[in-house]
């Protein structure tokens, strides 16, 4: 059984799959104060929370359960997912739930803010009747300079088009023919500060966009210009939107978001050019409830062992890809747990080679899954897909991944070598179409193994008699052997035995083998049950 935390007000529709599967236990709490969430969050596998829940390091601290962080919304900066990376905890959002509505909020600010309705709007409920005062501008023939060329940015777009607005658009990632399907102008920040007539903000809040208009930019808009944010507050720095208000240089602000929430510091809310919204873009039903279920859906998804759609701390690649890397995921893990056992101790230096077909795929979560390998021999159930890397850079173990063109005759290869003190060990692997995946090679001694849980590594010289030798003492002690295979580098020269075992053989047994004349060292290697690095990473 599952135990889910929900805070903050959470569709309940869109919590209906959790509600409804026998294996979750749902509590939740609308507004659950900070005492009581840190008492209660360690018995709790995971967590649902909006933009209120402030998910801190110290929380987790006291959440040694916690494996799901889920946001249901888009930013995650409520959320430390630096450090829940490191605590190996998948942190997972729901991106594309709440675009329509963010979108619509965007485009209501746009007009509210043109045709001054909020202030229009109290001023005749009061009893009065100030036609004149209330005259707006029309967005009509107006440039519109939308920063943030994301999802939210470009149903904004599209919609503003209608409009009849000249668009203006900048982001990092806009191409050239992208905004020309778009039917907008590529632009840089200067070209919409001196041309837009209305300015809407649509990035994340990262180091890059902190305070991105600030006093100097406001300096470069055109005079009477009009902002809108209904991405993060602090985007916009208050203060110097504040003076540029005052100053007449802008001519309106409609703010959804702000650098504090609730908003401590009213001067900025209560200037008579400025409209306000309680962070509600996202507020839809429609929206919430797609939220909600796109969260609730992916913590069972990732519960229940299946694969992990998207994971914020998690490389991004598409389900196509993730299915066709998937029996690679498992052989790269199985190779990386061969490897650190031949090792005999922890690596100082890692490198991994791709080859053949996997030189066109996206090999970061095969990467992580290598690397976890080699971790988890030391630090077992601590480490998972998520802080794989982070606890590499902790142990001080350099790793380099190389892409080669050379395949060693496979249609895909994959190596991993571990170097200690001057040793080395390598252990290559493939997929084989039909055939499933193998060990192809151990220390250049080319082999065909289909790794099983218990394995017997035997290192010897290459004479006659000796497979003989070695299945009968493990018949004596009743080992079932399941696979034997013998690589060797000349005629009579040294060799390698590397069986599969039904069940692990004892000391004694090892020791037996180990005095059959021209054996020269023996070694019992376990592959944990399993091995499938995406189920690992689930509660
Ligand atoms: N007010 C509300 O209730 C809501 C707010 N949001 C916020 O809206 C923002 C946009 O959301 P989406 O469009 O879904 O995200 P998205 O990830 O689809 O788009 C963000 C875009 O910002 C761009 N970007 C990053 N750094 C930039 C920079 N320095 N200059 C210009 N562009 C930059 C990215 O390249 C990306 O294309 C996010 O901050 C999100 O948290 C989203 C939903 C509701
Ligand atoms: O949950 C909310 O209402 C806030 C939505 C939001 O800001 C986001 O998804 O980034």
């Amino acid at each position: 059984m599952y135990k889910v935390l929900v805070t903050d007000s959470i569709s309940e529709s869109g919590l209906m799959p959790l509600y409804e599967h026998p294996n979750y236990e749902v509590d939740r709490y609308d507004q659950l104060p900070f005492d009581k969430l840190f008492s209660i969050i360690g018995s709790y596998d995971a967590l649902v929370v909006r933009s209120q829940t402030n998910v801190t390091k110290e929380l987790m601290d006291h959440a040694p359960r916690l494996r799901i962080i889920a946001r249901a919304g888009v930013g995650v900066d409520n959320i430390d997912v630096e450090a829940a990376t490191k605590k190996g905890i998948i942190v997972i959002n729901a991106p594309g739930g709440n675009t329509v509505a963010a979108t619509e909020h965007t485009l209501a600010m746009l007009l509210a803010l043109a045709r001054k309705i909020p202030h229009a709007h109290q001023s005749t409920i009061h009893g009065n009747w100030e036609r004149k005062k209330y005259q707006g501008i029309e967005l009509y023939g107006k440039t519109l300079g939308i920063i943030g060329m994301g999802k939210i940015g470009t149903e904004v777009a599209k919609r503003a088009k209608s409009f009849q607005m000249n668009i203006l658009g900048y982001d990092p990632y806009l191409k050239e023919d992208r905004a020309n399907k778009l039917g907008i102008t590529k632009a840089s920040l200067d070209e919409i500060a001196e041309h837009a007539d209305f300015i809407t903000i649509h990035t994340p809040l990262i180091k890059e966009t902190k305070g991105l208009i600030n006093k100097s930019y406001i300096q470069k808009m055109k005079k009477g210009a009009r902002i809108i944010n209904c991405a993060r507050g602090g985007i916009i720095d208050e203060n110097a939107l504040l003076a540029g208000l005052q100053s007449g240089k802008i001519a309106g602000a409609a703010l959804d978001v702000f650098e504090q929430e609730p908003p401590a510091n009213f001067t900025l809310l209560h200037h008579p050019n400025v409209i306000v919204t309680p962070h509600l873009g996202a507020s839809t039903e429609e929206a919430q409830e797609k939220v909600a279920l796109e969260v609730s859906a992916e913590i069972i998804n990732i519960c229940e062992n299946q694969t992990i759609r998207s994971a914020v701390n998690m490389p991004q690649i598409t389900g196509e890809s993730q299915a066709r890397m998937q029996p690679y995921l498992q052989i790269g893990e199985q190779m990386a747990g061969i490897a650190i056992q031949l090792l005999k101790t922890a690596p100082e230096k890692i490198q991994i080679s791709y080859s053949g077909e996997l030189l066109d795929e996206d090999t970061s979560l095969l990467t992580r899954s290598i690397i976890k390998g080699v971790l988890s021999h030391h630090l077992s159930d601590s480490v998972n897909l998520i802080n794989a890397f982070h606890l590499l850079r902790e142990q001080g173990v350099p790793y380099q991944i190389q892409k080669e063109a050379s395949n060693k005759g496979f249609s895909n290869y994959m190596e991993l070598t571990l170097y200690k003190n001057g040793e080395k060990v390598s252990v290559a692997a493939t997929v084989l179409i039909g055939l499933g995946a193998r060990i192809v090679n151990i220390n250049d001694y080319r082999i065909d193994l289909k790794p099983e849980k218990h394995l017997l590594y035997i290192k010897h010289y290459d004479i006659p008699g000796m497979i003989g030798r070695v299945g009968s003492i493990l018949g004596d002690h009743n080992v079932n052997i399941g696979t034997m295979q013998v690589g060797r580098s000349t005629v009579g020269g040294e060799a390698i035995m590397i069986l599969t075992l039904d069940k692990k053989i004892d000391d004694p047994v090892d020791l037996q083998l180990q005095s059959i004349q021209g054996i020269k060292e023996t070694q019992i290697l376990e592959l944990t049950s399993g091995y499938n690095s995406l189920q690992e990473t689930s509660l």
